[in-house]
């Protein structure tokens, strides 16, 4: 049997999200997504058929597909990210240090293990999805950690936002047990996690990434193979740098059009239109306003990203100075109780005299 990986276009707009599978994602199956959004685009439907592939890694011509998933770490972004898989008909197995964030995924058909290692040990190829660099050390190397359940012939991808040497060190850790090692932090927030809309930054074990595109297929829009376990972590974090200054200066916008008898809401209709638009000013502008800030991504995250991407900069003496402005103000909104609020709550720290 010779089937391949297929994705084609589908030109016609649908007027609902939907996703068909087959049963789960054994051998073979048929994944389909349908992204109404991305007709328009002409972006490719992507239909998988997961089997026997011509461009093989195994010494007999064929590429071993992982057919059991594992899932650590249910937060803002695990929990749909798992969610989609087991949608899309994928044989899943979590895990979550607090266990309720487990239950609903287990009423959709996950299965459940109560350790990384017993998760590692059940399965081909294990994501996790952990808040920083010291919990994916942890679930990864720790006493119960994966490195104790993993082994020749799995893998293992850290989606995590970590810096380059905690990815090397856990890679590392992941490799000298024989196992395969991808780091794959995303850019994408909450909703897009929920709508398989991310983008994957990945690093390390080419042969694991090609073992895993569909999975990342399910899980996001696109995915960029940069080389070497360090250089996914870099990418993120120079992304979310970037980011974090742009939300920063535009707190100081917003807040001093208030001052100067603006309206803020006309400011940013007037920002949405012109050249520095962009889909979080208007997404996150109207919340800010009325002093809302639903969590998408926290506020803590958004700090150890820029003090992750501070860390590195300095690393290779490059000057950060706005990045550096930036991450005061985070601090500043951390030590006001604003750490689980979303990361635009850092204009709470222009509100009153600093
Ligand atoms: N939210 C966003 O918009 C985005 C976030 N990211 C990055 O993705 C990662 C996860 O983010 P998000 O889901 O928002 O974060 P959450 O804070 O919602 O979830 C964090 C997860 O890590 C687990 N965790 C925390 N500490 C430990 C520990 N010591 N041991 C074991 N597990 C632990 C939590 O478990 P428990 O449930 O028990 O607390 C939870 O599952 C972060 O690195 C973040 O920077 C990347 C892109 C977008
Ligand atoms: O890391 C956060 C994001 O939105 O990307």
């Amino acid at each position: 049997m010779q089937l391949k990986t297929l994705s084609f276009s589908l030109s016609s707009p649908s007027s609902s999200s939907f996703i068909l599978h087959s049963p789960p994602l054994s051998f073979p199956s048929i994944s389909c997504k349908f992204r109404p959004s991305s007709f328009s685009s002409s972006r490719p439907l992507c239909v998988s058929l997961i089997t026997i592939s011509a461009n093989s890694n195994d010494a007999t011509g064929q590429q071993e597909v992982p057919t059991r998933i594992g899932f650590l770490g249910l937060g803002i972004m695990g929990s749909p990210m798992a969610q989609n898989l087991i949608k899309a008909g994928c044989n899943v197995t979590i895990w979550n240090r607090t266990k309720s964030k487990c239950d609903p995924l287990i009423n959709l058909g996950a299965k459940y293990e109560s350790s990384p290692m017993e998760v590692a040990s059940s399965c081909d190829v294990t994501f996790a999805m952990l808040a920083d660099p010291e919990s994916a050390v942890d679930v990864a190397c720790g006493t119960q950690g994966v490195i104790h359940g993993i082994g020749p012939g799995k893998g293992y991808v850290d989606i995590s936002t970590v810096d380059g040497a905690t990815s090397k060190l856990i890679g590392g850790n992941i490799k000298s047990t024989g196992a395969l090692f991808l780091e794959a932090p995303v850019s994408g927030s909450k909703k897009p996690a929920e709508d398989g809309q991310l983008i994957f930054l990945t690093a390390g074990d080419r042969s694991l990434y090609d073992k895993v595109v569909s999975f990342l297929d399910i899980m996001g829009k696109s995915r960029f193979y940069l080389g070497d376990v360090g250089n996914g972590a870099a990418m993120k974090l120079v992304v979310n740098m970037i980011m974090g200054s742009m939300m920063a200066t535009f707190s100081e916008g917003l807040i001093l059009s208030e001052k100067l008898g603006l309206d803020p809401n006309v400011l940013i209709e007037v920002v949405s239109q012109g050249a520095i638009s962009a889909p979080m000013f208007s997404t996150k502008g109207p919340s800010m306003v009325q002093a809302l800030y639903p969590t998408a991504f926290p506020l803590k995250h958004q700090q150890k990203d820029m003090r992750l991407a501070l860390g590195m900069a300095e690393s290779v003496a490059q000057p950060t100075p706005i990045a550096a402005a930036a991450n005061e103000l985070y601090k500043v909104a951390k030590s006001r109780g604003l750490s689980d609020e979303d990361f635009s709550a850092v204009i709470e720290a222009l509100r009153t005299k600093l």
